[in-house]
């Protein structure tokens, strides 16, 4: 029915209304053959061109064996190619790094742009609603350069004049689903480009041991696990407020017990104290010992910890005023992280009122003064919703674990997160898949990245307790 055909035949399509009253007969322009030469040998010219320009020594190879052929023979180029191919190999053996990165990742790069991205890409497009169609004419997202690494496709695009970022992050599931990944990720790159990452390995599908403890005391970025790409997970606790908010057993105790382990080296030097409030008594009293003296379990204590917390801020705030505007741990005014495991006992769940307001007063004021004197608040909850805690928008940092509903990641990540990509709400409830994987969103970077912290067992807190009891 579709089939082309040719003029004269064409002519002879005859079709009607039911009634037979309107008959349609095809249009036949006769063309010269002139011209459809010419239109062709352009064609054909212009895409000559385009290729040598964008692939260069795909070009090359074949035009340089050809020359060597003709010139010398066909035994010439055959060892030639041979050659090439030999040294290629030595090369991937010898040095797997920088052929990975001079020659294979282009290579697969050219592989997927051929086998996957360009061969789907207008069915994808269409399907997807983010081709157009425009008085029968189609307007089709250009694809303009894929990139691979070990972990993920980078895709290249420019969107249609009058396309809006949004239009793309409502189809990222329709984009992953047809181009055959299972996730992806939609960032601007500039006015009119997007970067599309389709991750091809997930380095987070196991779950990992707990890191070593680190060498040097240092409250700098701690290493608590690995990036989705598979580089090392460093979170930043001095100088900012970090919240974690997750479901039961989405592995929030992995994040606040990591955070201790890459601090406690500071902590046995003195430059670093972590104060626990633990009002589940369930997460934080199995290591209590670290906390020497600064752990709270009943919400009264909580709050005598917090208030001490803004006291010591305060004294601190006085000194350094007019002398210095950031903090530096020393022995004298160490860091001070005030780890909260479960916050919504202490500012929602918590019957007594005025305590209840104690608390939240000395939170709010600890998030909003506390990072340039060295005082840094680790709140954990279950329930991010605002009537639970009014003030997650004044923590800089913000992780989201596994969530029960969509509408939740917005809450704890930002508005427009998942949209951006992250499903905090799609990661498995199986613990062995999902526990300890979040989405992380941070002050200095608004793109959602996937992590997964590494799990700290009962044994790896014994070993910690006894560590820093070392010192003492
Ligand atoms: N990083 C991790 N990697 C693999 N498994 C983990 C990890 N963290 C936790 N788990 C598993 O998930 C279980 C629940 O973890 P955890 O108690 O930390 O969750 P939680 O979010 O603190 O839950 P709750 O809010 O109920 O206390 C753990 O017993 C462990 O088996």
């Amino acid at each position: 029915m579709f089939k082309r055909l040719p003029g004269d035949e064409a002519r002879n399509l005859v079709s009607t209304t039911p009634d037979t009253a309107v008959v349609f007969r095809p249009a036949v322009l006769k063309t010269p053959a002139l011209v459809t030469f010419i239109v062709y040998g352009w064609r054909f010219l212009a895409a000559l061109v385009r290729t040598t320009w964008r692939h260069p020594v795909a070009v090359a190879i074949p035009v340089t064996l050809g020359i060597i052929w003709n010139v010398y023979g066909w035994p010439a180029a055959a060892s030639t190619l041979g050659f090439a191919v030999l040294s290629l190999l030595a090369w991937a053996c010898t040095a797997p790094g920088s052929f990975a990165r001079l020659v294979g990742w282009r290579l697969l790069a050219w592989w997927r742009l051929m086998s996957v991205y360009r061969r789907h890409w207008q069915s994808v497009m269409d399907v997807s609603g983010l081709a157009k169609r425009v008085h029968g004419h189609v307007y089709m997202p250009r694809l303009l350069r894929v990139t691979c690494d070990g972990w993920a496709d980078r895709v290249t695009v420019r969107m249609l004049g009058g396309q809006a970022v949004k239009d793309w992050t409502d189809r990222i599931d329709n984009l992953a689903q047809g181009f055959g990944a299972a996730s992806c990720r939609i960032a601007l790159l500039k006015g009119g480009r997007l970067l599309i990452t389709f991750p091809r390995t997930d380095p987070l599908a196991a779950p990992m041991p707990a890191l070593p403890i680190p060498d040097e005391p240092t409250v700098g970025p701690v290493e608590i696990g690995r990036q989705e790409d598979g580089k090392p997970l460093r979170l930043k606790v001095h100088g900012t407020h970090v919240l974690i908010a997750g479901a039961t057993g989405a592995g929030k105790g992995s994040f606040l017990w990591d955070t201790i382990r890459g601090l406690l080296p500071a902590m046995r030097a003195g430059r670093c104290e972590v104060w626990a409030l633990d009002p589940k008594l369930m997460e934080l009293s199995f290591g209590r010992e670290l906390f020497q003296g600064r752990y709270a379990a009943d919400p009264a204590e909580c709050a005598d910890l917090l208030d001490e917390a803004v006291s010591v801020m305060q004294k601190r705030a006085t000194r350094f005023a007019g002398l210095q505007r950031s903090h530096s741990p020393t022995v004298e005014d160490p860091f001070v992280l005030v780890i909260v495991d479960e916050v919504a006992f202490l500012t929602a769940y918590q019957p007594d009122r005025q305590l209840r307001q104690r608390t939240s007063a000395a939170l709010a004021t600890l998030a909003t003064q506390g990072r340039s004197v060295g005082v840094g608040v680790m709140a954990a909850l279950q329930d991010p919703r605002k009537e639970v805690m009014n003030i997650r928008n004044l923590f800089p940092d913000k992780i989201a674990l596994r969530l029960d509903e969509s509408e939740q990641v917005d809450m704890v990540l930002g508005d427009g997160a998942r949209d951006r990509g992250a499903l905090a709400d799609h990661i498995s409830p199986v613990p062995e898949l999902g526990a300890g994987v979040a989405y992380m969103r941070l002050e200095t970077s608004p793109e959602p990245i996937r992590v997964r912290a590494a799990y700290v067992s009962d044994t790896d807190i014994r070993a910690m307790v006894a560590y820093h009891g070392q010192a003492a």
